[in-house]
């Protein structure tokens, strides 16, 4: 009987160098019809008798991978982010986890510094005020000599690092685990949370969520920022707590944000939508041609490795 493989990533995150190195090894695919995320329903429905699954950005519970059990080996996120997925449910049933680590970083990092330049420049607002027929030259700012705060310094933040230091900006950082070759190579400070955030001029996220980052931007956070400074969310919604992210925007505590990820996605009548201070994109980070293929590929490769009777590579399951 043929294996087979749910793909659960939306119709336009699906590569097709994925698919081949899947279709060639014989594998029978479920795809995920919709251009959006799988339900939690159609999810249980769909894992049924299922042995290897791509996961997209859809929710996958503990009760879709009991669902899947026994017969389910390897969820393999097409991404890094799998706070998405219940390890500890997959632990428990015996059910690799694996990421595609770097493979959407110089995306994401991109868009870091696209939504930082929107921001310092208004490019978006002076879009829309063109459409409606005025001629309005907004002031802004230069990126070089302003200092850049990257949370979280790992394949993402390095990229970020990295483009900015082309920019001029001095770089500081927290991390919890800083990396000497981003002090050698792009002059990073590291300094602790609290440092980083009253001496930016630019926040940028890239820390995991997790238990300790959950909220870590909260109204006592943001009232150390300087007034004129910027905060840009690329890593996860729940990294912030968006009414203080809100009231901080209307009262001027900061300047401006650009945000790609919200604590609930799409955001539901979200009091953030009022603000002109604020840049949005749709959780796209990860949405460029690269990095479709190339986190595509790697999640593949995960799935042949396990259903082959190989180790994962990039396991997260302790
Ligand atoms: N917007 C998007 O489409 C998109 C795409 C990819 C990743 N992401 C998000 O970006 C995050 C980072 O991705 P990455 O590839 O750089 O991961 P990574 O694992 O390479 O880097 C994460 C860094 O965060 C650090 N970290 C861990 N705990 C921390 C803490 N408590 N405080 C500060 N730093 C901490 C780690 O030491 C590591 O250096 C992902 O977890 C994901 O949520 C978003
Ligand atoms: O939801 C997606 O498809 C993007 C995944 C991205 O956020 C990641 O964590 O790598």
């Amino acid at each position: 009987m043929k294996k087979k493989v749910l793909i659960g990533s939306r119709e336009r995150s699906r590569s097709p160098e994925a698919m081949e190195i899947l279709n060639a090894q014989g594998y029978e695919l479920i795809v995920n019809p919709h251009d959006r995320a799988l339900t939690e329903n159609e999810l249980l429905e769909m894992i049924k008798g299922v042995e290897g699954m791509i996961a997209g950005s859809e929710i996958v519970t503990a009760a879709v991978i009991a669902a899947g059990a026994p017969t389910l080996k390897v969820i393999a996120k097409q991404g890094v982010g799998y706070n998405t997925i219940n390890v500890d449910a997959a632990k428990e049933h015996g059910v690799a986890v694996t990421i595609t680590p770097g493979a959407n970083s110089k995306s994401v990092a991109d868009l870091a510094l696209g939504l930082m330049m929107a921001i310092a420049r208004q490019i978006p607002q002076m879009d829309s005020s063109i459409r409606k027929g005025e001629w309005y030259r907004h002031t802004g700012v230069e990126l070089r000599g302003k200092v850049l705060g990257i949370i979280g310094m790992g394949n993402i933040g390095g990229e970020v690092a990295k483009r900015a230091y082309g920019f001029g900006m001095k770089i500081i950082a927290y991390d919890v685990y800083p990396r000497q070759e981003f002090i050698d190579n792009y002059g990073v400070t590291y300094l602790s949370l609290d440092e980083v955030f009253s001496e930016a001029d630019f926040i940028s996220l890239h820390a995991p969520a997790m238990l300790e980052t959950a909220g870590m931007v909260n109204m006592d956070r943001l009232r150390k920022m300087k007034k004129t400074s910027y905060i840009i969310n690329t890593a996860r919604g729940e990294l912030i707590v968006e009414d203080d992210l809100y009231k901080a925007l209307k009262e001027g505590i900061i300047a401006g944000a650009a945000l790609d990820v919200f604590a609930q996605e799409p955001p539901q009548n979200s009091p953030l939508m009022e603000l002109k201070n604020v840049v949005f994109t749709s959780h796209a980070g990860a949405y460029t041609n690269e990095a479709i293929v190339g986190a595509g590929v790697m999640a593949a490769e995960e799935i042949v490795r396990v259903l082959s009777g190989s180790e994962a590579k990039y396991s997260v399951v302790k």
